[in-house]
């Protein structure tokens, strides 16, 4: 795990362990006994500490943080470097993240390579830098600098971390051959000045305008996320309290940290996105053993609101898109949009003008459709309609190659439907992207009866090259976002024509944690999308919806939100929807009296007395739909494991991470009460079916003893 070996009369303390060098009991030990037996040999005048492989180190071992700690801990290990007489030399390349950078900044020098990136991702975790880091970068850099690395747990590339001061020296060639120069070039010298804990905190004469303007940031930021709050209070003390003081300041706090729900959320969080890569379809065909068709160019169909977002991921990746559009008018318009988001960029300092020129030119804008004959991947994106995708798909299927690969941006329609105008099933696979798509991160995939697992594996690979969260998910109706976040809403537009208003609504769920309530979602995302959707299925089944129409497919059916949209208040765009905006496009949400009105008037309209709704009832009335529609998810397999589902939520609908998901979320309430809870909605409102309790909760919840959520599968099948 750390091999020691001596180069003349310098001492290697190399950490070996893959993939990423984390600082499990065994590298803390190798370390440990590395620097002891350096400190011992006389032959020995220098030290360096460096990682083998891709990285130094990405920080102390995720997987041991919920086991007792076993062998010395970091912060022994830590100073036994720093109080070597011998100067002990960091050399970092890759990444030097969490207990790493504590590790290197034990050490009396750190250089590394340019490429290098260093910081405290803890915060993202849920805690703080547990081993002297809050008390120890402050000293190294200054406190402004300290706050923000350790609050917001960026990296910081080694240019601008020897700007910080965190870097001594950035190196170019062989960083072991220039360490071991710098080492013999520091040989001999004291070490003593190079020992941050007998150093200043820098900066610590402007604490507290620092410390209070990082603390209003982080709680405009992230509201109800403990460890940011708590990150900087341990920088404080930093300025505040002698480093040994300090030092017991920052156990306390990490303490209080790690044992706290959203510290367990989070952990969970970072394990769930890296098993969302590896996905497998019910073939056995997985990530593992299936390679993507080579994507070299691309088509967009469709260059509204969608199109726009797509082809913009796709070219600042450098993909060639040809962009199709039915008439010039609106593919005009939509490259002009794609132009104006690019310039956005440039005015924002996201990208150079030169990148924006590069962008823009490879861009091929087409009213032919004939123009994607040679494509590798096109994918289409126009309004939601069975009737249009088909067609599209019929004609995609004369006029494309036999190996590209047809996505499908529909959110809603399932792939067996649109594949089906195909004599190629296969290669028909759903990219469902999140408006703004240029912005969300995540990528719904869905795969059909028939898709391809190199479909699949394509999908797969272009989220990730373009920058997206990909989770892979079988097709259905509304597949897993839409079919949980679809209950959501209607159980919204109830609750409005019981009493609730809409900013009732969003603010008990921003309260929560959701960076902005389901009302505020269906004006960004497009009231009409709703209305199209419902008013497609209810086609469909060859059913007409009016304002007259109270029940369908057996149910209750509100039809408040096709009054909004009759109403042409379309949500942002139209500058009006469930709320006022200061312009069409505007983003600042006004309550509205029209709309005050408008639902007051439906209530009375329908005879309902409208009554008070309290907080609870309304957060368990938006989640606890989603959450039993996720359980039935689960149980038909349109979702491969819990985890996906929670990934979607941070990704898509901006569930806030340190709560975990809503399925992470049922599981911290306890399966039974929850289960309890559903029954008792399903008793009030029988004419909802999404109150019907799933089964696979059921069984869940009346096993003896809470299952971890790791082992929810296996009850799927079971017989209980
Ligand atoms: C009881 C303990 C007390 C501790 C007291 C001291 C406290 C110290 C605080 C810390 O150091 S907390 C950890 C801080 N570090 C991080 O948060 C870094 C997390 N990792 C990353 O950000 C990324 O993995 C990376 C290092 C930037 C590399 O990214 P890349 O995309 O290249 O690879 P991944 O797919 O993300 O990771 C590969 C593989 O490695 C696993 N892994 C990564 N980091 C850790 C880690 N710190 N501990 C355990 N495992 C880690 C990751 O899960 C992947 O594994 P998989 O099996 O392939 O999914």
């Amino acid at each position: 795990m750390v091999d020691y070996r001596t180069q003349g009369q310098i001492a290697i303390l190399e950490v070996n362990n893959p993939p990423v060098n984390a600082l499990s009991i065994h590298v803390r030990k190798g370390l440990d006994d590395g620097i002891s037996r350096a400190v011992r040999d006389p032959s020995v005048k220098a030290v360096i500490v460096i990682g083998k492989g891709r990285t130094f180190s990405s920080g102390a071992d995720i997987k041991e943080f919920n086991k007792p700690q076993e062998g010395p801990r970091l912060t022994m290990v830590g100073k036994k470097l720093e109080e070597s007489d011998k100067p002990v030399v960091a050399a970092i390349h890759g990444t030097c993240l969490g207990g790493g950078l504590e590790i290197a900044l034990f050490c009396h020098y750190r250089i590394a390579v340019k490429s290098a990136r260093v910081g405290f991702p803890e915060v993202l975790l849920g805690i703080l830098p547990g081993a002297a880091g809050t008390q120890r970068l402050p000293r190294v850099t200054d406190v402004a600098v300290a706050m923000e690395m350790i609050s917001t747990g960026k990296h910081v590339p080694a240019p601008k971390a020897l700007e910080y001061g965190i870097l001594d020296k950035i190196v170019q060639g062989d960083l072991l051959e220039e360490a071991v120069k710098f080492a013999k070039s520091v040989m001999g010298k004291p070490v003593q000045p190079c020992r941050l804990s007998d150093q200043p905190v820098k900066g610590a004469d402007r604490l507290v305008q620092v410390f209070d303007a990082a603390m209003r940031q982080v709680k405009q930021r992230q509201r109800g996320f403990m460890a940011p709050v708590v990150c900087l209070k341990a920088v404080r003390s930093a300025a505040e309290l002698p480093y040994n003081e300090g030092l017991l300041r920052e156990n306390t706090l990490f303490t209080e940290l790690m044992s706290s729900s959203q510290c367990a959320a989070l952990r969970y969080a970072f394990f769930a996105e890296r098993a969302a890569q590896r996905w497998q379809l019910p073939s056995g065909a997985s990530a593992a053993n299936t390679k993507p068709v080579p994507v070299k160019s691309t088509g967009v169909i469709g260059a509204g609101t969608m199109g726009q977002g797509i082809a913009i991921c796709l070219l600042r990746v450098d993909y060639p898109v040809i962009l199709v559009e039915q008439n010039q008018k609106l593919l005009d318009k939509g490259v002009e949009m794609i132009q104006l988001a690019f310039k956005d960029a440039v005015r924002r300092k996201l990208m150079t003008e030169d990148a924006m020129r590069h962008c823009m030119s490879n861009i091929s804008p087409t009213v032919d459709m004939q123009q994607l004959a040679n494509v590798d991947l096109v994918i289409e994106a126009v309004y939601e309609n069975v009737a249009l995708k088909q067609d599209i798909f019929r004609k995609l299927d004369v006029i494309c190659k036999p190996s590209a690969v047809l996505c499908t941006n529909t959110s809603t329609i399932s792939i067996d439907i649109i594949a089906s105008a195909t004599k190629r099933p296969g290669s028909v696979v759903g990219t469902h992207f999140f408006a703004p798509a240029h912005i969300m991160r995540l990528l719904e995939n869905v795969y059909s009866k028939d898709t391809s697992a190199q479909a699949v594996a394509t999908v797969m690979d272009l989220g990730k090259k373009i920058g997206k969260v990909s989770v892979l998910v079988k097709t259905c109706h509304g597949f897993v976002a839409n079919r949980m976040f679809h209950h959501q809403g209607q159980e919204a537009a109830l609750m409005l024509e019981e009493g609730a208003l809409p900013e009732h609504i969003d603010k008990v769920m921003e309260d929560f944690g959701m960076s902005i309530g389901p009302m505020k979602v269906s004006d960004l995302s497009g009231v009409d999308i709703g209305w199209r959707i419902r008013h497609e299925v209810a086609k469909m089944e060859g059913v007409e919806l009016t304002s007259q129409t109270r029940f369908f497919r057996g149910e209750r059916y509100c039809t408040l939100p096709d009054k909004l949209y009759e109403l042409g208040r379309l949500g942002r765009k139209t500058g009006k929807g469930w709320y006022r905006y200061e312009k069409p496009g505007g983003r600042v949400a006004m309550v509205d009296d029209e709309v005050t009105n408008l639902i007051k008037k439906h209530s009375a309209e329908m005879g309902i007395e409208r009554r008070g709704i309290s907080t609870q009832e309304i957060q368990e009335r938006i989640l606890y739909p989603a959450i039993n529609e996720g359980f039935r998810i689960l149980e038909e397999g349109v979702a491969a494991k819990p985890e996906d589902i929670d990934v979607i939520w941070w990704y898509g609908f901006s569930f806030p991470r340190y709560m975990g998901g809503p399925m992470f979320h049922a599981s911290q309430v306890g399966l039974s009460k929850v289960y309890e809870r559903i029954c008792y909605y399903h008793q009030n409102f029988p004419y909802s079916s999404h109150w019907v309790p799933s089964d696979l909760l059921r069984k869940l919840a009346s096993a003896p003893s809470p299952v971890p959520i790791s082992q929810w599968m296996s009850y799927s099948q079971s017989k209980l």
